[in-house]
């Protein structure tokens, strides 16, 4: 899909040709995104592909080398108050006061952003409730656990009600229950108001719930589109083998089928059109003590191993070599 030539002043977020060097690195070349009001949009991308970068610039934290981008309507150059208004924002960092409690965090920020005396009070409250924090409110921030700062982090940035949200990896290193409660905290106010989300995340399941995603790799987008669309692009199934020797059977496989195998001990992962109709060729001309076999569609972790050619780990860090970008179909 190639996004048109003009930015998009009625999308939560529309940038052409967005770019920002840093000295000898382009970090992010020539960007022509749009995010839709209301839509949840995840980008990916492996360390150093540009996304925090990405963020900053739509946040007006650092302004771009070149390009335009809008944010809720407003250029993020020109109008940076006008902005910096309408967004609410979550670093990696951690950014709480831990020497005010739970409550007196919120409200203060209720106070900055100017939500209105008569109704802060119940937002706060609404807030605390939407992420399970009502019995610790009264606790110094300092006091809380990383999940629980993190959960206290997130509703503040939606307090003033913004049009648009922007989380740099939310909820990294929390576990599923925490993850949950943000996704469901997010989704809430999602449909309540609308608000638009922008996350970067290196969880792919979570990735998945997103609307839509986009993969940036080496500042550029790779691939973009609703999970489901990036799946059925990649058009091919994965075929996983558990076998005696894991080896000799990714061997076999690569002289009789011309296939790439990936091995892990007995686990040998494969990616062939039409899975199910290959196995029975696949029994018919190999006898590598196959043990057992599961063929399922492509996920979106097959989606970023074909744009990026890296795979992201089980702990959400990507592999530290990533290698060269296959090329586009
Ligand atoms: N302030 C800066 N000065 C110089 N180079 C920078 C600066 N910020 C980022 N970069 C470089 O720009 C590139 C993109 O970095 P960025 O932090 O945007 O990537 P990222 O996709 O967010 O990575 P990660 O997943 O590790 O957070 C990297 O090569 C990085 O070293």
């Amino acid at each position: 899909m190639s996004a048109p030539s003009e930015v998009a002043p009625d999308m939560a977020i529309s940038t052409r040709g967005l770019r920002k060097v840093y000295g000898e690195i382009e970090a992010v070349k020539g960007v022509d995104l749009d995010v839709g009001r209301g839509e949840i949009f995840g980008l990916l991308g492996p360390n150093g592909a540009g996304k925090s970068t990405m963020i900053r610039m739509l946040c007006t934290l650092t302004e771009p080398t070149g390009g335009t981008a809008l944010v809720a309507g407003h250029d993020v150059v020109a109008a940076q108050e006008e902005v910096r208004r309408g967004i609410g924002l979550v670093f990696q960092e951690q950014t709480l006061d831990l020497y005010l409690t739970g409550w007196q965090n919120l409200r203060f920020h209720a106070d900055i952003y100017g939500v209105p005396k008569g109704v802060a009070d119940e937002r706060v409250d609404e807030a605390l409730e939407m992420v399970g924090l009502v019995e610790h409110q009264h606790r110094v921030a300092g006091s809380y656990s990383g999940g629980m700062r993190r959960r206290l982090e997130i509703v503040r940035a939606m307090l003033h009600r913004p049009a648009v949200l922007f989380l740099d990896e939310p909820t990294v290193s929390l576990d599923p229950q925490t993850r949950q409660v943000i996704w469901e905290g997010m989704r809430e106010n999602n449909l309540r108001d609308g608000t638009s989300v922008f996350m970067t995340t290196h969880y792919l399941e979570e990735a998945e719930n997103c609307d839509r995603i986009a993969i940036l790799d080496r500042g550029e987008i790779v691939a973009q589109g609703t999970p489901r669309e990036l799946k059925a692009g990649i058009g091919r199934d994965r075929v996983e083998l558990i076998s005696a020797d894991g080896a000799e059977l990714g061997r076999a496989l690569q002289e009789e089928f011309g296939v790439t195998a990936s091995v892990e001990g007995d686990k040998v992962v494969i990616h062939v059109a039409e899975g199910e109709r290959f196995l029975p060729e696949l029994f018919a001309r190999l006898s590598t003590g196959i043990r057992s076999v599961s063929v399922t569609p492509p996920s979106l972790d097959d989606v970023y191993l074909a744009y990026t050619g890296t795979g992201y780990r089980v702990d959400g860090h990507p592999d530290p070599e990533p290698e060269p970008r296959p090329a586009k179909a």
